[in-house]
């Protein structure tokens, strides 16, 4: 059990009232998971303030209270450290609490819009397959070698996750994948952890509503390489035209992949089919089970960083071949009227547009293409009306619905979206509140050959609706209603 003198040494303290010798049994920044002997760190979020919680803590028995302003009628039982960023400091005393486990470890973190849980689900499966112990944290869910362990957030707050990276070293792991949202980069999850290389993917719209605009949510990801240490790689996608940005200050070595561009990692598309993608990368022509464009461009990213940590390129590319996507990302059905029903996580506009695109390319011009999509309550409303008209203009049904309503009434969400909707596309479009009556719909009006597409929810199996989450499984309702309808 350390103390607070060992774990306190790179933060950058204001003030120090109390003894710093005391031992501490765990962190915490939630007054209600507060317990005797933790140190409690007071953090400025979005709906409260910490600080309000800190007299609570100190009932429940916290001996260390961390915080931005001290509290009146300080109590002589307790040590208070005043800091300028008690979540900065979080970070870097949970790194040191947990012994600095990523430093054990070869952490690799990819961020970007879309394709993250790609990248990792995909580095994760290559490692394990090349026959190492490694650890993956995901949206989807967290992995240590094969044992699965459930995810609540895309990257997890910085006490979990040093805890889970610990894990991680005493189960033998030599690496770990991580997802980096930008969520985490501005609110120090990551801070004070060691990476050994550093992937982006690309940038597009999306958390405008936590980012207010589109420059700061840049500057967001582009924290992520500007604490990369100078022994770590940071590798960009260079057809993104923010990937130069992303390499502007960062110590690490720079290295890009692009399909365009000509950079270090490069593939050109040969075939780009339903059954996968055919690419030539470095003389090699190999065939992909996954689909789509933006495929090859998490494909490359994946080669570039194994052949970065030092992986044979011919063995890498020979695993890559076999892999299938994560959960709920192109993943398809096909009914018995060979009507294709593909279920994707595709809930910004770029996305959308990516996955129809392929859609698009892999059809023959009698399938119908039929699209199914909501976008979530609480979060970026301006993505709403483009979503709505990117489905309208690459599909021939649209039926509009709802994804998590969360705590807003899905059928202003719904309003939101049709605002979108050109009226030259009024005629093929329905709104349907019920997702599932909106699926059933879909399939309803597939005839044979089609394609379906339900976007959003991925691999969600759940719909949350004011703080319950109810079950409810994209995939599943869709293979129902097949059946259900004969079709
Ligand atoms: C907007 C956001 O990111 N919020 C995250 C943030 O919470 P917050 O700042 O809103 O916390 P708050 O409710 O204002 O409370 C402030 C402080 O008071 C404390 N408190 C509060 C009440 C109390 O009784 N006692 C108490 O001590 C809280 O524990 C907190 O420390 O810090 C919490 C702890 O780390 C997170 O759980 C929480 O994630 C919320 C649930 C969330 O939905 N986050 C999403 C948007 C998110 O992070 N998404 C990204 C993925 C994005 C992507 O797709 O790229 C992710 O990484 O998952
Ligand atoms: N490289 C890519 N470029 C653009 N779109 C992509 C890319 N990879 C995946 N997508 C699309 O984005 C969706 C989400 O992919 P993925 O889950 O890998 O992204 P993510 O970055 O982890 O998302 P989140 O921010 O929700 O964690 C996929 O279902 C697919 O439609
Ligand atoms: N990681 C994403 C999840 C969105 C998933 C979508 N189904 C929704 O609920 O909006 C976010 O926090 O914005
Ligand atoms: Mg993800």
């Amino acid at each position: 059990m350390p103390f607070l003198e060992n774990i306190l040494a790179p933060v950058s303290v204001v003030r120090l009232i109390g003894p710093s010798d005391v031992a501490i049994q765990g962190l915490t920044f939630d007054s209600r998971q507060a317990t005797s002997g933790k140190a409690f760190f007071a953090i400025r979020g979005v709906q409260a303030d910490g600080h309000a919680f800190i007299f609570k803590a100190i009932e429940a028995g916290c001996s260390v209270i961390i915080c931005e302003i001290l509290p009146e009628g300080l109590s002589s039982q307790v040590t208070y450290v005043q800091v300028n960023d008690s979540a900065e400091a979080l970070a870097l005393m949970a790194a040191g609490f947990y012994d600095h486990p990523s430093k054990k470890l070869k952490l690799v973190g990819v961020t970007g819009t879309n394709g993250k849980t790609t990248c990792v689900t995909l580095l994760h499966k290559l490692f394990r397959e090349l026959g190492y112990n490694a650890g993956m944290l995901s949206t989807v869910q967290n992995q240590i070698n094969e044992t699965v362990l459930p995810a609540s957030h895309t990257t997890p707050d910085a006490i979990t996750l040093n805890a889970l990276l610990q894990q991680m070293v005493e189960a033998g792991c030599t690496h770990c994948f991580m997802e980096v949202s930008s969520h985490a980069l501005v609110q120090h999850r990551v801070t004070g952890l060691t990476f050994a290389g550093g992937i982006f993917t690309n940038i597009t719209h999306d958390h405008l509503d936590y980012h207010k605009t589109f420059d700061e949510y840049i500057r967001a990801k582009k924290l992520f390489f500007d604490m990369l240490p100078a022994k770590a790689f940071a590798l960009v996608n260079a057809d993104d035209k923010r990937g130069a940005v992303m390499l502007q200050n960062t110590k690490a070595s720079t290295h890009e992949y692009a399909l365009r561009k000509a950079t270090e990692f490069k593939a050109r598309i040969v075939d780009n089919s339903i059954q996968g993608l055919h690419l030539e990368i470095d003389g090699n022509e190999i065939w992909f089970k996954l689909i789509g464009t933006f495929n090859a461009y998490n494909i490359l990213a994946v080669y570039g960083a194994a052949v970065l940590l030092g992986e044979d390129t011919h063995e890498v590319l020979t695993v890559l071949s076999s892999l299938t996507s994560a959960a709920g990302r192109f993943d398809y059905v096909v009914s018995d009227s060979n009507i294709t029903g593909i279920v994707d996580y595709a809930h910004t506009p770029d996305a959308l547009e990516n996955v129809l695109q392929t859609i698009q390319q892999i059809r023959t011009p009698s399938q119908q293409i039929i699209t199914v999509v909501g976008c979530g309550g609480n979060r970026d409303a301006t993505k709403r009306p483009i979503m709505a008209d990117i489905a309208c203009k690459l599909s021939d049904r649209v039926v509009l619905t709802s994804d998590n309503p969360r705590f807003e009434d899905p059928q202003e969400i719904l309003n939101q979206m049709q605002q979108g909707v050109k009226p030259v596309d009024f005629k093929k479009t329905l709104s349907i509140v019920d997702r599932k009556e909106a699926i059933k719909t879909a399939c309803a009006l597939a005839e044979r050959g089609d394609i379906i597409l339900v976007a959003g929810k991925g691999h969600e199996t759940y719909q949350e609706v004011k703080g319950v989450k109810y079950d409810f499984d994209d995939k599943k309702i869709v293979k129902t209603m097949f059946a259900l309808m004969g079709k």
